[in-house]
């Protein structure tokens, strides 16, 4: 196959490409406060689209997976693109509404079997090219440009990073198209289509729970001004907004079944014998949706996360980015962006459905991220 990347399923690459991404995106300032501010600015282009709609009914995943996007071209291209920006338009148009995320997984068990068939995941592949294509120009752009004194970005360290293992020519240049790309890409992908589907989510829960909304603006109002930069910190001061964040998260459980992994030597799960080579995948949702751990698990109620006295509580049940060693390796970035664009779109409107539609359907979309169905609100400015 000929994908080669974070996400896959084999071990030792993977085990040093997770390494170099995760010092990488540290040094970049992921899981510290570094990365904020351009959580931040984005938010506010975010909210100056949605005012420019003037309460007009539009569809909020193209704007959203924008932004999302925008993070991540920021962390790993050091720029961001604006929404003139014809090549960046046709790549986010390519995301809206298909799952690439599972791609190259599912090329890595099924191999023979994805070659074959007809489907979703041509449409898929096809946005992986464009990526991938989008991906080499700014490798490209970055070999042109030299390297800077300072790595500004997740090329500048991957460059610097092949550079330093002093390879020859030939396979420097493998290694920039390959894995490099195929990295690159993950980054992209993880971080944009998850962050993203869970705001589209997000949205929808409030259009279908005006109340919820209602009371969160309540304590949005209460306690930031209207102008402040809302910071993740702040969700402190914000225990229900914050429940809320989670709730999305846990009611609309995007990634219920998490990525592969392939048993290493012969072992017992739960009293189940497994032998080596066996593949398992972790069942998210049934953490997330356990009868037994949470009140109405089959349904949205923020109060999952609030003592009786209206605190924020912590739930050990809730790991929407999974556990272990392959845990979601932009936790950290994700809860960041999650909070402060959710709480800078609900400070500054209400959102409703458009005038004459009365349905809305919470139900997913089955894929490798489950998905809403489209859908259009109104963002009526406050
Ligand atoms: C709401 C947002 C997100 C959710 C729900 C999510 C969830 C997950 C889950 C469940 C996994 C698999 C872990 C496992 O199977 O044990 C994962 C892996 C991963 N995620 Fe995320 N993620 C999100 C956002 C992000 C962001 C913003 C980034 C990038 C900065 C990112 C990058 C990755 C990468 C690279 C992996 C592969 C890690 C590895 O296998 O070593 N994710 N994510």
């Amino acid at each position: 196959t000929s994908f080669s990347t974070l996400l896959q399923v084999s071990y030792s690459p993977t085990v040093l490409e997770r390494r170099f991404a995760l010092r990488t995106l540290r040094n970049l300032g992921l899981g510290k406060r570094g990365l904020e501010h351009r959580v931040q600015e984005e938010a506010h282009y975010l909210v100056a689209f949605f005012a420019s709609m003037k309460g007009k009914p539009l569809d909020p995943s193209f704007p959203l997976v924008h932004s999302v996007s925008n993070v991540i071209c920021a962390v790993v291209f050091g720029h961001r693109f604006s929404r003139e920006d014809e090549t960046f338009h046709e790549l986010i148009r390519k995301l809206c509404g298909t799952t690439c995320v599972s791609l190259p997984q599912l090329y890595e068990i099924f191999p023979w079997l994805m070659c074959r068939l007809p489907g979703p995941h041509k449409k898929a592949l096809s946005c992986y090219e464009v990526l991938s294509s989008f991906t080499r120009r700014e490798i490209r752009m970055h070999t042109e440009r030299g390297m800077p004194d300072e790595p500004q970005d997740f090329i500048d360290f991957y460059l610097a990073h092949i550079e330093k293992m002093s390879l020859p020519r030939s396979v420097f240049y493998i290694k920039i198209n390959n894995n490099m790309v195929y990295s690159i890409n993950d980054l992209f992908l993880g971080g944009s289509e998850t962050t993203s589907t869970t705001l589209i989510w997000g949205l929808l829960y409030m259009v279908a729970n005006p109340d919820v909304q209602e009371k969160v603006q309540r304590e949005l109002d209460a306690v930031l001004s209207p102008s402040q930069l809302i910071c993740y910190e702040d969700r402190k001061e914000l225990p229900y907004t914050n429940a809320v964040v989670h709730e999305i998260q846990r009611f609309s459980n995007i990634i219920s079944v998490g990525m592969p992994r392939v048993c290493v030597r012969n072992t017992t799960l739960l009293g189940f014998p497994l032998k080596k080579g066996t593949i398992v995948l972790p069942n998210i949702a049934s953490s997330l949706y356990d009868p037994e751990q949470w009140e109405t698990p089959r349904q949205f109620n923020p109060g999952h996360f609030l003592d009786k006295d209206g605190n924020f509580v912590s739930q050990e049940a809730f790991l929407p980015f999974s556990v272990g060693h392959r845990v979601c390796l932009g936790e950290h970035l994700a809860r960041t962006e999650l909070f402060i664009f959710f709480a800078s779109l609900l400070r500054a409107f209400t959102f409703r459905l458009p005038e004459g539609v009365t349905k809305i359907s919470t139900e997913p979309i089955l894929g490798g991220t489950l998905q809403p169905h489209p859908y259009r609100l109104c963002a009526i400015p406050r």
